[in-house]
């Protein structure tokens, strides 16, 4: 590719993710892979070179639209070639002129759109940027992020802006540590053990899955170090009944299933088939067989059938609730985009509504196990305090340093960044897992 079709490629993409975001359709990544997929003619240098600038405007997202809303004067439409323009003026690079006789060549600037340069790059010269904006916090998660990071505010949103590492799972169904390890670093030293949770491996590079043989054979499965955290917090045994009410694609079914070794049952519901199918196909490759699976609909009546037969029968109820997801912006920068704050509130609303359903599951004694991806008080702490209030002291929290002390494959216990000290909260700044929030609660044996 030419370097102006590079250009070509980078606008065409940003158009498309930000088609993306605003219909709720593919995230970033998938869009990209497409893309590609498509265009056999590009090479790797021409991919890594049009992905290195994508990126940097996703992951700067907010300075670049601020940027085109500045100019009270000449405000711009967000668009690929406007935020192109935009990322020019960021990275003090003059406007590249094209060769028009090119087919893969963006059209020529526009009359308007140079002079939008030239007019908006000498006002940013002279004006600070806002902070949250500067570190990519959108308006509708500052105050929450504020809340949460007090004085570490721009240390952790600066976390955020980083590239996540790759991190695995042990399966112990399939594998151990003291194998997986060295026959993931047959070639090269990529590959490190945690020391927090003693079944994560991580690399700070990606490598092609798709060809590892482990991962072919269910002996690692992928997920972020904090999952796995929350997943072994559950502290499921051998022979336990387990909801997972927003069982997804089952990375912490899954997870779950591997350390009570396959024994019990775990009912996994979703109101989304294609992530349950997703759920099925993993769970083959993982070798786990003590799941069933069900769509659930959204509609009360029809959910409140469903879930009878499991009124306080459980001896855990895994609540990994929808949430703005604005832990893991490292992971999805464009989640930042596609999450439109407006939906908050009924986030929120949802939130409650699933922390009430599955508390009716649990058994006395057993235990709801509450967590999100989000690093905002609203859907984490705000949730639990709404919740106990309302269950009239009949579940009490469990600290989440009591089930670390007992639990086997936890080793360094980190602290938590919640103001509720048995939950734990966990952030890429601090413990450079993904931003996560998890919360045990009791059902008491008292009727
Ligand atoms: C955070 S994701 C779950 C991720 C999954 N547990 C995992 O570890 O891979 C939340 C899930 O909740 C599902 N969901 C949304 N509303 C729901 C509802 N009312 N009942 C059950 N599941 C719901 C979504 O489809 C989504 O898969």
């Amino acid at each position: 590719m030419t370097p102006d079709a590079r250009l070509q490629a980078v606008i065409e993409l940003l158009d498309q993710i930000l088609a993306g975001a605003q219909s709720n359709g593919a995230p970033a990544d998938k869009i990209v892979a497409s893309y590609f997929r498509q265009r056999r003619y590009a090479g790797s240098k021409d991919r890594r070179a049009v992905n290195e600038i994508v990126y940097k405007i996703i992951r700067d997202f907010e300075r670049h639209r601020y940027l085109l809303e500045v100019n009270p004067s000449m405000q711009v439409n967000v668009s690929g070639r406007s935020l192109l323009l935009a990322h020019f003026i960021i990275s003090e690079a003059s406007l590249p002129q094209f060769d028009v006789g090119d087919t893969f060549t963006p059209a020529p600037w526009s009359a308007e759109e140079t002079i939008w340069y030239e007019n908006t790059r000498e006002l940013y010269a002279d004006f600070a940027v806002p902070e949250d904006i500067a570190l990519n916090v959108p308006e509708w998660a500052a105050e929450g992020m504020h809340a949460r990071f007090s004085v570490a505010f721009a240390n952790e949103a600066s976390a955020l802006n980083t590239k996540a590492p790759l991190c695995l799972r042990v399966n112990t169904l399939k594998a151990d540590m003291e194998d997986m390890l060295p026959c993931l670093n047959k070639n090269e030293e990529v590959f490190v053990k945690s020391n927090i949770s003693g079944l994560c491996i991580s690399a700070d590079t990606a490598i092609n899955l798709e060809g590892c043989k482990p991962y072919k054979i269910g002996q690692i499965e992928v997920q972020d170090e904090a999952a796995q955290i929350a997943s072994l917090l559950v502290y499921a045994e051998a022979g336990h009944q387990i909801v997972d009410l927003c069982a997804g694609a089952g990375g912490k079914t899954l997870a779950v299933a591997a350390d009570m070794n396959n024994q019990g049952q775990i009912y996994c519901f979703d109101t989304h088939k294609s992530r349950l199918a997703g759920l099925s196909k993993r769970a083959k490759r993982a070798g786990v067989h003590c799941i069933q699976q069900k769509v659930i609909p959204e509609d009360q009546q029809t959910r409140q059938h469903m879930l009878a037969p499991y009124t306080q029968k459980m001896d855990r109820v895994i609540l990994d609730v929808p949430c703005s997801g604005t832990g893991t912006w490292r992971r999805s920068p464009d989640l930042r985009m596609r999450f439109d704050g407006k939906r908050l509130d009924d986030i929120l609303e949802l939130q409650q509504q699933l922390l009430r359903e599955g508390a009716e599951l649990v058994k006395p004694g057993g235990r709801l196990i509450y967590m999100t991806c989000s690093l905002l008080p609203s859907e984490n702490e705000k949730q639990i305090h709404r919740f106990t209030e309302q269950a009239n002291s009949k579940f009490s929290l469990i600290d989440y340093r009591d089930v670390w002390n007992a639990k086997q494959h936890l080793k360094v216990m980190p602290q938590t960044l919640s103001n509720i000290p048995e939950a734990l909260c966990l952030s890429p700044g601090t413990h450079n897992t993904d931003g996560f929030f998890v919360c045990i609660l009791e059902r008491s044996t008292e009727k």
